[in-house]
């Protein structure tokens, strides 16, 4: 994290006349998110003026397609209405900066990663219901809609105040619909997936599939359940081989029909992982019978 103080430093304070970055909220692999405020909001007194703003980190931002990488990612959300997907509100270009960048809802509270640290050894049923049912919901309804996520992992969801949001479809691209022309830039050479969560068959080249979300959301499910990954983070291409998924044991919290279902989500073979998004969620919804 030592250069996003440095990167937080050289960003400009305004941008398109009307954002002032306030401080850096986080920085991923690929993008530096700000709390901004919205100067035009502001001077006509809405009392709530700040925004989330992003914006490419180098050296994704110098490459020719960075904008239109940005544009993808605002763009699939935009076409997304759900509770548990984070609200983006616009697209801007600083043509002063030569900045592109995404304007959306500031949310508040924390990312799964930030709450896994305060529960090693994985959350109680009940807490772990109330986070897992909206995130798959918001999956669901993602590939209902044509749209992958393309990088579900514990940071890319936050348990905001009063929701729980999926967000950062910086990876992500529409199978169907009019979005599948944005499909067209090759996510594979920016080498961004998180390997601990990108299914085996991504880390090998092969497209995105609702399957290779349904993975990292395994993964997710899991150590929120467990305290611990499933496969101890390694790359799931090194897990196969390695046969991790010989060792795993269901997590101790868990309804035993939740953990079957999980673990065939965990399959490292695509056409093993048979169970949609929807199906976990139907299975996670339902009351605690622990049969
Ligand atoms: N709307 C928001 N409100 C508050 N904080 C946010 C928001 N969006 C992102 N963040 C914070 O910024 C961090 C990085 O955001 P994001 O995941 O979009 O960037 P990224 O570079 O695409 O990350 P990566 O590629 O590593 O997943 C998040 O983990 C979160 O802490």
């Amino acid at each position: 994290m030592a250069s996003t103080g440095r990167k937080a430093r050289e960003a400009p304070q305004v941008l398109a006349g009307r954002f002032r970055l306030e401080r850096l909220l986080g920085a991923g692999g690929m993008g530096l998110v700000y709390r901004a405020r919205d100067l035009l909001h502001e001077q006509f007194g809405d009392p709530e003026p700040y925004i989330a703003l992003k914006m490419l980190s180098e050296p994704f931002s110098t490459s020719p397609d960075a904008s239109a990488l940005l544009y993808s990612e605002f763009a699939l959300t935009r076409h997304l209405h759900h509770p548990n997907v984070l609200r983006p509100f616009s697209f801007e270009v600083d043509a002063t900066h030569r900045q592109a960048f995404i304007t959306m809802e500031l949310m508040r509270g924390q990312t799964l990663d930030q709450l896994l640290c305060e529960h090693p050894r994985g959350m109680s049923w009940q807490a772990l219901q109330v986070i897992a049912v909206p995130l798959l919901d918001a999956l669901a309804y993602a590939h209902g809609r044509g749209v992958l996520h393309g990088d579900v992992k514990p940071s890319n969801v936050m348990r905001g105040e009063e929701q729980v949001r999926l967000f950062d479809f910086g990876l992500g691209q529409a199978e169907q619909g009019p979005l599948k022309r944005l499909a067209n830039l090759d996510r594979k050479r920016l080498n961004a997936w998180t390997p601990a969560y990108a299914a085996p068959e991504l880390l090998e080249g092969s497209a995105l599939s609702a399957a290779a979300d349904i993975y990292g959301a395994a993964c997710l499910l899991y150590e929120l359940a467990s305290g611990t990954h499933p496969f101890r983070r390694l790359p799931s291409t090194q897990a196969r081989a390695a046969r991790l998924e010989r060792q795993l044991k269901a997590p101790r919290n868990l309804p035993r029909r939740c953990w079957s279902a999980l673990r065939l989500a965990l399959a490292f073979d695509p056409g093993r992982r048979g169970i949609s998004a929807a199906q976990l969620r139907d299975v996670f919804s339902r009351g605690a019978s622990w049969w």
